[in-house]
């Protein structure tokens, strides 16, 4: 800020006494002119106060800075192409738009045919008898001539009348030559278009031409023959004065003239299916207040909700906000499909389109160095969602699956064919769980393992850091990326028994699984901290949070501080906007609708993972899933009648650290009984505690392999 005036500090100050003596000759010179109506006033009038000069420090503005010539070169209007030229997506979605719009219109004027047939029939007679009139009348040349001729007739002018009519027939004269010589060519034109050499075709093109002609110039002006099948989109168009008007309402702004369009960004102009308006609010008001009140936005705007959004600016200072206002409600907008549906390879190291943002934008997702966690109320979406990207994953022919879907709902069973044997479940049963925890001790032997393996690769020149990549991948079997969701998580990890446990496997291979293509995907529809533990939550990158009721429940999804950073999965609503999230940990944090694939297209897509596969599930030496029965007779010391859990564990974990590292006593407990076999109280070794006798297990084994033959 300059201090303003700047005066010479140095100047006397002015003599405030002398500024109040009145010199009597001037008022006297003064009341004489103001009595001619005039006013006088000199520097030392009374009511003339000299400001005092404020000199606050020195002027600290930097003076305007003319841009430089890369700066001026670096400017840009817009993209020299329109967007749909040169982006494919948006290309695929313009064409596939064109399509369908001339398949609507041609539809529906096909459908009514027989209305214009109709109405052709009916004003083709009337064209016909107007045409013949006006022929005839400009022929005699009596159009215009009559009325006049009539007029001086009225007013008893013969002279005038026979000027007129003398006039009439000079042009009748000519014009009966040619309206002779037009009847002679039509006559001679319909003449060989009946005949026998003009193709039927011809015929009945021209006739159908000639009558929908004579039809259109024979209907009233209001009547159109074709319907309209055009209807002009009833959308708002984004004005400066509208968007003031919608933040106005959220009554965060004082004064209209406080919202500040940006020169060169707040240009009000057309984004995707909507307009979008970038400004500058006003000092203590940040864009995330405005994302807050976005009902009010809305109804400053008169528009549904879900037309209107508002948004921060990752990279811009925080009052700057972007509104985005659809043309249309977006939960009624058309999704483009999803790109690969009907052909195409996905890479786990690379993005892939995951879904579509408000503009209809696609989004993408990536698999490689991450774990994902969708987390939404039950109906928000959020299997659907994570299935999506389990298809992105069927078409990397690379990709192992271990999939457990605790809800046992069938949403994944089309994934089945894709996991080696032990790898797959479906149920809402202790089995189930207890196969999901084995999983994770499998994961938990793969993270040991791979990391050496990887190193070794790594030292061979096939990558720089000691980390999966595809080429490492595609030389050995055993390092293909493995892809692992849990549906119903919270199932797991509130387990009373292994829940702990489970949650420790969870916690190690999210963080150690990363680097080693390892990758979980978490679904939960229970967000509190006994479901989705720090440990677990905290080290997941990619959080995908739908339709939750509060900030609590955002926070825990999508970390600490997200609500307050704008996200606000709290604003969709379950059943209309399932599908919506808000994603955190890939790109700028965003609302996203996943693509909608249905069960079909799911299967047909696995179907094509399968092929890709070459109809193989998993690597050769993919370790089968362990029984646990089988081990706990591996390691039972012959003596023994019965023994605790406790020793149990230690034991097992001794001998087959790859599978049991991580088990618990309770976590033992609840996998052996998973199989049928009673936790009893067992005395060994002087103390009495829970356990288990050989003679339980030995049994429970028999009657497996009794079912099983
Ligand atoms: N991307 C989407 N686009 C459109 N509709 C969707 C989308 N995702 C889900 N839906 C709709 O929402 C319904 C519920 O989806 P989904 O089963 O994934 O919810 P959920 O959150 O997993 O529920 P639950 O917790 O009960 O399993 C689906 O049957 C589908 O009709």
């Amino acid at each position: 800020m300059t201090s303003d005036p700047i005066t010479n500090p140095t100047d006397p100050p002015p003599d405030e006494k002398a500024a109040r003596i009145v010199d009597l000759a001037q008022r006297r010179a003064d009341r004489a002119a103001a009595a001619q109506g005039l006013s006088a006033a000199d520097a030392t009038d009374a009511e003339t106060v000299t400001p005092d000069p404020v000199v606050v420090g020195g002027p600290v503005d930097p003076p305007e800075r003319r841009p430089d010539l890369a700066e001026v070169l670096d400017r840009r209007s817009g993209p020299v192409l329109p967007l749909w030229l040169t982006d494919r997506y948006q290309r695929r979605d313009m064409l596939r738009r064109a399509a369908s719009a001339a398949g609507y219109h041609v539809g529906t004027h096909v459908v009514l045919s027989p209305v214009y047939a109709g109405k052709v029939a009916w004003y083709a007679p009337q064209g016909a008898a107007r045409l013949f009139s006006r022929v005839l009348g400009w022929t005699s040349a009596e159009t215009g001539n009559w009325h006049l001729r009539q007029d001086a007739a009225n007013r008893n002018d013969p002279k005038t009348w026979l000027d007129l009519d003398r006039h009439r027939m000079r042009q009748a004269s000519w014009r009966w030559w040619v309206t002779g010589a037009a009847t002679l060519t039509t006559g001679g034109g319909g003449m060989l278009l009946a005949a026998d050499v003009t193709p039927w075709s011809v015929k009945l093109a021209v006739l159908a031409a000639g009558l929908v002609g004579l039809a259109r110039y024979g209907r009233p002006l209001d009547k159109p023959i074709l319907a309209r099948t055009v209807v002009r989109p009833i959308y708002r168009k984004l004005t400066a004065e509208l968007t003031r008007k919608g933040i106005m309402a959220t009554g965060l702004v004082k004064r209209p003239e406080d919202i500040v369009f940006p020169a060169g960004v707040g240009e009000i102009r057309r984004d995707g299916p909507g307009y979008l308006a970038i400004v500058d609010l006003p000092d203590g008001v940040i864009a995330v207040d405005v994302v807050e009140e976005r009902p009010k936005l809305a109804g400053g705007l008169r528009l549904p909700m879900d037309q209107v959004w508002p948004d921060v600016m990752p990279r811009e200072h925080p009052s700057r906000l972007a509104l985005w206002v659809a043309d249309r409600p977006v939960s009624a907008m058309k999704q483009p499909p999803w790109p690969l549906l009907r052909g195409g390879q996905t890479d786990y190291f690379k993005p892939f389109v995951y879904g579509f943002d408000p503009r209809m934008r696609p989004v993408e997702y990536r698999m490689d160095e991450r774990n994902s966690l969708f987390a939404g109320f039950p109906g928000s979406g959020k299997s659907l969602s994570a299935r999506v990207v389990l298809a992105g994953m069927a078409l990397d022919p690379l990709v192992q699956f271990a999939v457990f879907d605790l809800a046992g709902r069938g949403d994944f069973d089309a994934f089945e064919p894709l996991c080696p044997p032990g790898l797959f479940g479906s149920g809402a049963d202790e089995g189930t769980k207890a196969n999901a925890y084995r999983m994770l001790m499998w994961l938990l032997k793969e993270c040991d393992e791979r990391g050496p393996r990887i190193k070794h690769y790594a030292k061979q020149g096939l990558n720089t850091e000691n980390k999966l990549n595809r080429a490492i991948a595609e030389k050995d079997a055993r390092l293909r990326p493995i892809v692992a969701p849990i549906d119903e998580v919270q199932e797991l990890i509130t387990d009373p028994e292994i829940g702990k446990s489970a949650t420790a496997a969870m916690t190690s291979i999210v963080k150690r699984g990363r680097a080693l293509g390892i990758h979980l995907v978490l679904m939960t529809q229970r967000i509190d901290n006994q479901s989705l533990p720090k440990g677990v939550t905290s080290n997941i990158a990619i959080r995908t949070c739908l339709a939750v009721p509060s900030h609590v429940e955002t926070d825990l999804a999508l970390g600490t501080g997200a609500y307050r950073q704008g996200a606000r999965p709290t604003q969709f609503e379950i059943g209309v906007d399932a599908g919506w999230g808000v994603r955190v940990g890939y790109g700028q944090m965003s609302a996203v609708r996943a693509a909608y694939l249905d069960r079909a297209a799911v299967e047909r897509i696995c179907a094509r993972g399968v092929a890709l596969r070459g109809g193989v599930t998993g690597p050769a030496d993919l370790p089968a899933a362990r029984d646990v029965l089988d081990d706990l007779r591996a390691v039972w010391v012959p003596a023994e009648r019965g023994q605790h859990w406790d020793t149990l564990a230690g034991r097992l974990a001794d001998r087959f650290p790859e599978a049991y590292s991580a088990v618990t006593p309770e976590a033992l407990s609840a996998l052996v009984r998973g199989k049928g076999v009673e936790s009893r109280n067992v005395k060994s070794g002087g103390s009495t505690r829970k356990g288990t006798y050989l003679a339980d297990i030995t049994a429970a084994a028999q009657q497996r392999d009794s079912d099983a033959g």
